[in-house]
C-alpha cells in the first residue's frame, strides 16, 4: 500500500495541487490546496494562512540600543509589506483593496532583495550569505529580510549584555511566529545552528524566568488544578481537528532553574518547535501543554504579574488525579498523538513514566531522551580512545547528579553494559558507577534512599578498592577513582572546578572525558576553556547547552560537543508516530540511541566530535526516527498510520524506512488557499 501511496504522492507532484483537501496525515511534504474557511483579514491575522511579511524588525520596541543604527535609516520603511497572495487568491477569498497592489514577480522580488541588502549595507550592517537557493521566491526573500535583521541585531547591540540581546533575538522570532508560521518555520530550518540557541536553549529558560513580563498571547492549552471534572470537555476547545505530538510539563523543573510554575510553558512551546525543524511535524498539528498544579516557588507566588495559580503545588493523590485526567482526555481526542512529558520534578518524572507508558504511547524525555544523548556520547568517548566498543564495560564514570536525568542515564548505561559480552546476565558484581547527589558519594549505607538511586549505590565489598566513604566529596571521589568519564547533570553551574579538573588530568584513560550536560549555560558544570586548560587538550568535551569551540595551541581546535536529548526526542517521536506504535518501548529508545551513537565516523571521534552538527538534524532525525519504526516493527508493537500499515512498514527494507520517514517530513512553503481552476 504504501508503494501505492508513493506513485500517488508522486502523481499528485505531477499535476501540482489538483487535490482538494490538505494532505491529512503526518507530514505530507507536497502541500495540496489548504481549505480556509476564513475571508478578508481574519486570513491575514491567521499566521497559519498569512503570506504577508511585514518589516517589522526595525520596530522600536525590539530592545535595541538607541545608538544603534536600526533606529535612524531602515525604520523609514517599517510599512513595507511583502505579499505573496496571488489574484486569484485576493479576488475569491475577499482580500482585494485589503493589501497593496503589486504581486511581485521573481525579478522585482530579487531586485527588492539587493536593494535591501545594500540597504543594509549603507548602515554598515553585516550582510550574511544566503542559503536559499531560489532568491526569487517571495517566502524566501522574506526569509533573507528576517535572517539579515537579525544578523543586524547581533552587530548592532555588541557590547550589550548577553541576556538582553538573547531576549531581543527571542522577540524577533517571537513576533514572526505569531504572524506568519510558514515564514516562522522556513527561518527556523534553513538556520537551526543560529536559533536552536534562542528558541531552544538557553534562552528558552530566560524566557521562562521571565514569561509573565514577555507574555503577549497564548500559544498552547493551560489545564489547571481548578479544571478537574472539566478536561474532557475542554480537550475540544482546541482548534485543531487533529494533534500527533504534544509536550507536556508542570513546570516543577525547568531545566537547572527549578520550579517556574505556569511560565514554563516556554519549554513545550520550545520543544515542539525544535519538532517542526528537527522531525518535520506538521506546526498545525503540535501541541503544548501546561499542567497548572500551583507552584511552590514563594517568589512566584508573591509575585503580582504571576499568571499561575497561587497556590502551593498539589501532592500525592490529588496532583495525580490531575494527569490522570488530562493523559484520558487527550487520549480520547487523539488516540494516535505521540505524548512526551518534559521537566517534570524526578519523583513525578518516574511514577509517570511507570504508570502510563504501557497505556499510553508516550515517554519522559528527561529520562530516557537524556539517557540515548549520554549513552551514545559515552560509546563515543570508548572509541575516541581507539578501544572497541566492547571495551565499554571497563569504563568508570563518575556521575554528579542522581535525578531523573543522572539515573536515566545510569540505567540506560548499565542495560548497554549487560548487552555487551562477558558479562553476568544479572549485573552482579559489576558496577561501573560512582554517583554523587548534593550529598556526596552514595553508598549503600546512605538511608531513606530512593529504590532507583539505590541501585547505583556503591557497596564496601572486595570491589571496593578505592577506599571511598558515603558522602564522599567530588574532588575526593575523582582522585582515587581516576574516572574515564565524568559526566555531570547536578544542575549546579561550575561544579567541575579547576580541582576538580586538574584531579581528572589523572584519569586513566588517555582521552578523559568531560560531559557538562546541565542547562541552560549559567547551570553548565564547567566550561570547554577549563577543559582544555586543567584536564588537557587531549579531553574530550560535551555539554547541554551549545558552547562556542576553543582554539589549542598547535593551530588545533578543542571541540565543544552539544549533548542535548534535541539529537533524540524529536526522531523517537517522530518514529513512534509513524510507527503507530501502541507504546514506546526500551527496544525503540535503545535503537534511537545506538544510531545516533553510528552516526558519526572514526576521523571525526579521532578530532574528539562526539555529536553531528546541530545543522544536520533533519537528516540524523529521518535515521532516529526509522531505526525507531524498525524496533517497533520487530517488537510487533508498530500498528502503522494512515495508508501505511503494520504489514507495508513490515515489508520496508532499512533505506526504504529512512526514505518514508523522511519523505513524512512537512516543509514549509505556502499552500494555495484555492483551487487553481
Ligand atoms: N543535556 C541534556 O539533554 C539534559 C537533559 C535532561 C536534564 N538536563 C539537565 O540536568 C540537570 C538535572 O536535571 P534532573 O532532571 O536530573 O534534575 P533533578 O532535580 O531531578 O536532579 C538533580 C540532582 O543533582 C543533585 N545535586 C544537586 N546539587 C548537587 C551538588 N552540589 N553536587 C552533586 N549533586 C548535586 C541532586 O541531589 C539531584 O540528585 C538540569 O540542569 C537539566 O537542565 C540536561
Ligand atoms: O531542554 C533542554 O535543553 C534539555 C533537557 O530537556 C533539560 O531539561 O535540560
Ligand atoms: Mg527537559
Amino acid at each position: 500500500m504504501w508503494r501505492q501511496a508513493t506513485r500517488r504522492s508522486a502523481q499528485i507532484r505531477g499535476r501540482l495541487l489538483s487535490t482538494s483537501a490538505p494532505a491529512a496525515c503526518a507530514g505530507a511534504a507536497v502541500p495540496g490546496p489548504c481549505i480556509v474557511h476564513k475571508r478578508g483579514t481574519d486570513i491575514l491575522h491567521d499566521p497559519w494562512f498569512n503570506k504577508v511579511l511585514a518589516l517589522f524588525f526595525f520596530s522600536p520596541d525590539l530592545a535595541v540600543p538607541a545608538r544603534a543604527p536600526a533606529s535612524r535609516g531602515l525604520r523609514f520603511r517599517s510599512g513595507t509589506q511583502d505579499t505573496a497572495f496571488p489574484m486569484t487568491e485576493r479576488d475569491r477569498l475577499g482580500l482585494r483593496g485589503l493589501l497593496p497592489p503589486r504581486v511581485m514577480s521573481f525579478e522585482q522580488q530579487y531586485n527588492r532583495f539587493s536593494e535591501c541588502a545594500s540597504l543594509c549595507a549603507e548602515f554598515g550592517r553585516e550582510i550574511t550569505h544566503c542559503r536559499f537557493a531560489n532568491v526569487g521566491d517571495a517566502r524566501v526573500r522574506a526569509c533573507c529580510v528576517a535572517v539579515n535583521s537579525y544578523r543586524s541585531l547581533e552587530h548592532n547591540t555588541r557590547g550589550e549584555p548577553e541576556t538582553i540581546v538573547a531576549l531581543a533575538k527571542w522577540r524577533i522570532l517571537n513576533r514572526l511566529h505569531d504572524r506568519n508560521e510558514t515564514l516562522y518555520y522556513r527561518v527556523l530550518i534553513d538556520n537551526i545552528k543560529d536559533f536552536a540557541p534562542i528558541i531552544y536553549t538557553p534562552t528558552v529558560g530566560l524566557v521562562c524566568e521571565n514569561y509573565s513580563g514577555l507574555f503577549r498571547r497564548p500559544r498552547g492549552m493551560y489545564f489547571s488544578a481548578k479544571d478537574k471534572g472539566e478536561m474532557m470537555s475542554m480537550i475540544y476547545n482546541w482548534p485543531a481537528e487533529k494533534v500527533d505530538m504534544i509536550v507536556v510539563t508542570d513546570g516543577s523543573r525547568i531545566l537547572g532553574l527549578g520550579d517556574l510554575g505556569v511560565q514554563g510553558i516556554g519549554i513545550p512551546i520550545g520543544k515542539l518547535d525544535v519538532y517542526v525543524a528537527a522531525a518535520g511535524i506538521n506546526p498545525q498539528k503540535v501541541l503544548p501543554i501546561m499542567l497548572d498544579v500551583g507552584t511552590n516557588n514563594a517568589k512566584l507566588l508573591e509575585d503580582k504579574l504571576y499568571l499561575g495559580l497561587r497556590q502551593p503545588r498539589l501532592e500525592g493523590e490529588e496532583y495525580l488525579s490531575v494527569v490522570d485526567e488530562f493523559m484520558e482526555a487527550v487520549h480520547a481526542r487523539w488516540p494516535k498523538a505521540v505524548v512526551q512529558f518534559e521537566d517534570f520534578q524526578m519523583k513525578w518524572a518516574f511514577e509517570t513514566l511507570q504508570r502510563y507508558r504501557n497505556r499510553f504511547c508516550m515517554f519522559n524525555d528527561d529520562v530516557q531522551g537524556t539517557a540515548g544523548v549520554a549513552l551514545a556520547g559515552l560509546l563515543g568517548a570508548v572509541r575516541a580512545q581507539g578501544r572497541p566498543l566492547t571495551d565499554f564495560t571497563k569504563q568508570k564514570i563518575v556521575v554528579v547528579g542522581a535525578g531523573s536525568a543522572g539515573i536515566g542515564v545510569l540505567s540506560m548505561a548499565k542495560q548497554a553494559m549487560l548487552r555487551m559480552p562477558g558479562i553476568n546476565r544479572s549485573g552482579e558484581g559489576h558496577n561501573q558507577f560512582w554517583v554523587l547527589d548534593k550529598d556526596g558519594l552514595i553508598t549503600k549505607a546512605r538511608k531513606g534512599l530512593d529504590p532507583a538511586v539505590a541501585r547505583f549505590a556503591r557497596g564496601f565489598g572486595p570491589d571496593e578498592v578505592q577506599d571511598l566513604h558515603e558522602g564522599a566529596s567530588l574532588v575526593e571521589v575523582v582522585k582515587k577513582v581516576k574516572p574515564h568519564v565524568l559526566l555531570g547533570l547536578s544542575g549546579v553551574g561550575g561544579i567541575f572546578n579547576e580541582e576538580v579538573l586538574k584531579a581528572m588530568k589523572e584519569s586513566d584513560s588517555p582521552r578523559p572525558a568531560i560531559f557538562a550536560m546541565s542547562n541552560p549555560t549559567t547551570k553548565a558544570e564547567c566550561t570547554p576553556e577549563d577543559v582544555f586548560k586543567y584536564v588537557g587538550e587531549n579531553a574530550v568535551f560535551a555539554s547541554g547547552s551549545p558552547f562556542s569551540n576553543v582554539t589549542l595551541g598547535n593551530g588545533r581546535k578543542g571541540y565543544a560537543n552539544q549533548a542535548n536529548n534535541m539529537y533524540l526526542f524529536p526522531g523517537i517521536g517522530l518514529g513512534a508516530l509513524l510507527s503507530g506504535a501502541r507504546h514506546i518501548s526500551d527496544g525503540m529508545l535503545q535503537a534511537a540511541a545506538e544510531c545516533l551513537a553510528s552516526y558519526i565516523t572514526d576521523d571525526e571521534i579521532r578530532k574528539g566530535i562526539l555529536f553531528p552538527s546541530i545543522s544536520s538534524i533533519r537528516h540524523i532525525t529521518a535515521r532516529v526516527g526509522a531505526a525507531v519504526v524498525r524496533a517497533a516493527v520487530d517488537e510487533d508493537l508498530a500498528e502503522g498510520r494512515c495508508d501505511v500499515d503494520a504489514r507495508d512498514l513490515k515489508s520496508m527494507t532499512e533505506s526504504d524506512t529512512v526514505d518514508y520517514v523522511a519523505r513524512k517530513m512537512w516543509y514549509p512553503i505556502y499552500s494555495p488557499l484555492v483551487n487553481d481552476k
